[in-house]
C-alpha cells in the first residue's frame, strides 16, 4: 500500500494516519489511531482497515518529552506491524509555530528545521514533539519526502489591527506580534461549514477549539479575522494545564517578590494552572464533568466563563455573530460545556436545543436562535495529508 504518513503531536496527544494514495489520495485512512493522556498514563487507539480497534497502554514514564518520544516509536511500531505491504510516499506533520517566516505548507529540509528550531520557546508544549517527530523520520526513512504544516498559517490574512500588540516599534519589528494557533483545525472546518450552515459559513462566524489546548476564531468569508492565540499558545482561554490571558503584571509580581525565574514562570503558564490549577484535581475535561469536588465545578465554571467573553470580543471582532461552532475534543463531546457557554451567550442570541445539544448532533440551534450553532468534529490529520500531497505535487 502506498500512503502518506500524518503525525500530528499535541501538548497531550500524538495523532497519526495513513492515508493510502493511488493517483488520488484517499478520503478515508486506511490506518489511524491516537495517543491520548501524554503528560499523564498514555494509551493508544488505533483503528486498522479491516475496521478492527486496538486499545493498549503505551509503556513509558518520564518527563512529557520522554513520554512523547516513547509514544512515537510505539506508533512506528505499529505502523510496520499492521501493514506489511506499507510504502511510506511521504510524509506530513502538523508544526505549531511557523512564525513569520513559514505562511503555507512548506517541504521539510534541515535548514527549515534550523530555523523552526528557534521558536521552540514560543510553543515549549508542541514544538520539540513536532520537530522530533520530522526528524525521526528523516532517520527512519531518509528518501521520504516531508511537509510541514503551520498551525499559525491560517490566521495570516487577519488585519494588522489583530496581529498587533501595543509594544514598541522596534520589538514589533521583530517579529513579537499575534500569530493564532489551531489553524488546521480551523480550516478544516471552515470547509465543513457550507454543508451544515449554508450561506451564513460567509457571515461573521466564531470557531471554539476547545482541546486540551484551546482556542477560538472569528471568521469572516470563512478567512480568519482574529483569534484568542497570539505570540504563544499560552494567550486567551484558560486551557488544561495553560493559565490563558493573565495579567502581566501578575508575572511582574511573581518575579519580583517571588523571586520566580523564566524556566519556574513557564512552568506555572504552561504545565501547572488551568483546569488542573485551579481544580487540583485533573486536566481532563472528563474527570472533572464526573467529579463532586465543589473545586472541580469551579474550574469548568471558569472554562466556559473564559469562553463566553471571548465570543463577545470576537463578535466585535466579526461584526456580529451568524454562527458558533464547537469542535476539539471537548467542544465535540461535552454537552454540559457548550449548555454552560450558550446559556452565558443568550445575550447574543445564541439558544441550543437540549436534545441535539445531548446527542451531539451537528445543528444544535433551537428553534428561534438567531446564531446557528453547530458541533464539528475537526480533522488536522486530513488536511495534512491534503497539503501534503498539494506541497508535493504527488
Ligand atoms: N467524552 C468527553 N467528554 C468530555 N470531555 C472529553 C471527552 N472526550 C475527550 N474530552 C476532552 O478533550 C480534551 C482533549 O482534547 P483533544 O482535542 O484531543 O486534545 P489535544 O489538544 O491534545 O489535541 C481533554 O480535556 C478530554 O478530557
Ligand atoms: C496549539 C495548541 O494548543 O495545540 P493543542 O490543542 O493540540 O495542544
Ligand atoms: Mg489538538
Amino acid at each position: 500500500m502506498k500512503a502518506v504518513l500524518v503525525l500530528n503531536a499535541g501538548s497531550s496527544s500524538l495523532k497519526f494516519a495513513l492515508y493510502p494514495i493511488n493517483g488520488e489520495l484517499a478520503a478515508e485512512p486506511a490506518f489511524s489511531g491516537q495517543v491520548e493522556g501524554i503528560g499523564a498514563t498514555p494509551e493508544i487507539t488505533l483503528k486498522t482497515a479491516s475496521g478492527t480497534r486496538i486499545h493498549e497502554a503505551v509503556r513509558t514514564s518520564g518527563s512529557q518529552g520522554e513520554q512523547h518520544r516513547d509514544a512515537l516509536n510505539h506508533v512506528f511500531g505499529l505502523l510496520t506491524q499492521h501493514n506489511p505491504d506499507l510504502e511510506i510516499v511521504a510524509a506530513g506533520h502538523r508544526i505549531v509555530h511557523g512564525g513569520d517566516h513559514y505562511s503555507a505548507p512548506t517541504r521539510l529540509d534541515e535548514a527549515v528545521l534550523r530555523t523552526l528550531d528557534t521558536f521552540v520557546p514560543l510553543a515549549p508544549l508542541h514544538q520539540p514533539h513536532n520537530l522530533r517527530a520530522v526528524r525521526a523520520v528523516a532517520t527512519l526513512m531518509p528518501d521520504v519526502p516531508q511537509v510541514g504544516c503551520f498551525d499559525t498559517a491560517f490566521h495570516r490574512t487577519q488585519p494588522a489591527v489583530a496581529q498587533a500588540f501595543a509594544l514598541p516599534r522596534r520589538i514589533s519589528a521583530e517579529g513579537v506580534k499575534r500569530y493564532g494557533f489551531h489553524g488546521l483545525s480551523y480550516d478544516y472546518v471552515a470547509r465543513q461549514l457550507p454543508g451544515i450552515i449554508g450561506e451564513r459559513a460567509q457571515g461573521a462566524v466564531v470557531i471554539a477549539h476547545l482541546g486540551n489546548g484551546a482556542s477560538m476564531c472569528a471568521l469572516r468569508d470563512g478567512r480568519s479575522v482574529a483569534s484568542t492565540m497570539g505570540f504563544t499558545a499560552v494567550e486567551g482561554l484558560m486551557m488544561g494545564t495553560r493559565t490563558g490571558s493573565l495579567d502581566p503584571g501578575v508575572m511582574l509580581y511573581l518575579m519580583e517578590q517571588k523571586g520566580m525565574d523564566a524556566k519556574a514562570l513557564t512552568n506555572l503558564l504552561y504545565k501547572e494552572s488551568g483546569l488542573l490549577g485551579v481544580s487540583g484535581i485533573s486536566q481532563d475535561m472528563r474527570t472533572l464533568l464526573t467529579s463532586d469536588a465543589p473545586e472541580a465545578k469551579e474550574a469548568v465554571d471558569l472554562f466556559c466563563y473564559r469562553i463566553a467573553r471571548e465570543l463577545g470580543s470576537l463578535a466585535a471582532a466579526a461584526g456580529g455573530l451568524d454562527a458558533l461552532v464547537f469542535t476539539g475534543g471537548i467542544g465535540e463531546h461535552a454537552a454540559a460545556v457548550r449548555e454552560k457557554v450558550a446559556a452565558l451567550s443568550a445575550w447574543l442570541g445564541v439558544k441550543i436545543d437540549a436534545i441535539a445539544n445531548a446527542d451531539h448532533a451537528r445543528r444544535i440551534d433551537a428553534t428561534g436562535s438567531q446564531v446557528a450553532v453547530a458541533v464539528v468534529p475537526t480533522n488536522e490529520e486530513r488536511m495534512i495529508a491534503r497539503y501534503t500531497v498539494e506541497t508535493l505535487g504527488l
